[in-house]
């Protein structure tokens, strides 16, 4: 059959009723399974994480934040053998290219720190050093060298904000410790190592969240690694997501002091504002995660002497309770740990991303395994059918 030459180009006359009846609709993907996982489970009614099976406090307790990546990555535990290969080949990938180093320097400091690593992820890719590999193992390597570079990228762009040099990554130390290193100029008190390797093992990954969708999106259409992380950065920095843990010390600011609580949330809820760092889709009665950091925090308060801020920070999550019975989730004690380990308020939400390059790319790799192109409907809300006048 030919089609008429004529008409090949008409738009069809198909029916576009004025009040379709809507189907149901699933705004936001509440509710919705989409896809399966091994990754990691999270369970509303018990308030629990796992990762592959492992309860993700025992994680925290017991194990380094490489063991965790490995066993995100592969489905175990690493044995020793494993651990050490997996540790020689991170160490080695550390360094930055020059050229980024680089455009980093160029960027303008007007740009957050999510810019910069949304930037940086992307540039990475560029200089990808195996481009036509898109094996899984390829991509098993990729994952392993953005978990090595993202470190530095982070350091580099708080130093340089304090008018510093970029520092050497030291491949005598693990992970967290040489990111603090570089960050600081030296290994900190074992306080705050452990608390950041704490922070990093509990923000490593966590199911079907906005960014791990966003990188499975992305995954889906057969794209490469770099690019679906360099979505998932991008939908990490709203303070929905990520951005909640930098949006805390903003709070906690522009609050200033415990006995101030009570009306600045009559304020802010009366106006139906959101209290960041408060509320998650998932878990309704509170984040598995929270009581972990939260010993950590309280570890770093009585380190840092800072007794007021622990008063400001229950102050809050008392009143929060007390008035809607919203919990906080893990980006609440994270934003005063995070400041109290030194960072600066802005870096918060990249120190999420460089924990969650894990989960990324755990999640890329299950995704084109098992692909299916990501792509739902939509109930057409916009003008019936009309036609452009004759002219
Ligand atoms: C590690 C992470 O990424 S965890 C998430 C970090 N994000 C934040 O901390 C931002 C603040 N929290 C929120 O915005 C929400 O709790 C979300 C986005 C995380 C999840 O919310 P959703 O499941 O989409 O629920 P939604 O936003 O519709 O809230 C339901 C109700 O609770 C209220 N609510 C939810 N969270 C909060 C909050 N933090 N402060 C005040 N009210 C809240 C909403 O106003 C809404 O009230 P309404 O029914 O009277 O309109
Ligand atoms: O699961 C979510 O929606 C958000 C979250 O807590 C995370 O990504 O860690």
């Amino acid at each position: 059959m030919t089609s008429d030459p004529t008409t090949a180009h008409q738009a069809p006359e198909h029916p576009a009723p004025d009040h379709p009846a809507p189907p149901e609709l699933h705004r936001g993907l509440a509710g919705v399974v989409v896809d399966a996982t091994a990754i990691s489970s999270v369970d509303e009614a018990s308030s629990s994480l796992l990762y592959r099976g492992y309860p993700v406090q025992e994680l925290a307790a017991s194990c380094s934040f490489e063991e965790v990546a490995y066993l995100l990555w592969h489905g175990e535990l690493p044995d020793a053998d494993q651990l050490a290969a997996l540790e020689a080949q991170e160490r080695a990938a550390r360094e930055l290219p020059g050229p980024l180093v680089d455009l980093v320097r160029s960027l303008p400091l007007s740009a957050h720190p999510m810019d910069v690593v949304r930037t940086a992820v992307s540039v990475l890719g560029a200089h990808d050093p195996e481009p036509d590999d898109r094996s899984p193992d390829a991509d098993l390597r990729r994952s392993v060298r953005l978990l090595a570079q993202l470190p530095g990228v982070v350091a580099l762009d708080q130093r340089r904000r304090r008018g510093r040099e970029l520092l050497d990554p030291r491949d005598d130390l693990g992970w967290s410790a040489d990111f603090l290193a570089r960050t600081f100029g030296d290994v900190p008190e074992d306080v705050v190592v452990d608390a950041f390797e704490t922070s990093m093992v509990l923000y490593a990954e966590h199911s079907f969240n906005a960014s791990t969708f966003a990188a499975r999106v992305i995954a889906s259409t057969l794209s490469d690694l770099h690019s679906a992380v360099t979505g998932a950065v991008g939908a990490l920095k709203g303070p929905l997501h990520g951005g909640a843990n930098e949006a805390v010390m903003a709070t906690f600011a522009e609050i200033g002091t415990a006995d101030r609580v009570g009306p600045w949330l009559d304020e802010l809820l009366g106006a139906h504002h959101k209290v960041m760092g408060f509320g998650h889709r998932v878990y309704r009665h509170g984040d598995s995660r929270v009581p972990t950091m939260k010993q950590a925090l309280d570890r770093l308060v009585a380190h840092a002497d800072r007794p007021d801020l622990l008063a400001l920070y229950d102050a809050l999550a008392d009143g929060m309770r007390e008035r809607t019975g919203i919990l906080p989730n893990l980006d609440y004690p994270t934003g005063p740990a995070f400041h109290l380990m030194g960072f600066d308020t802005p870096t918060f939400t990249p120190l999420f991303a460089a924990s969650r390059v894990v989960g990324w790319t755990a999640h890329v790799r299950e995704q084109l395994a098992h692909n299916a192109l990501i792509r739902p409907l939509s109930h057409y809300t916009g003008p019936a059918l009309r036609h452009v006048p004759a002219r």
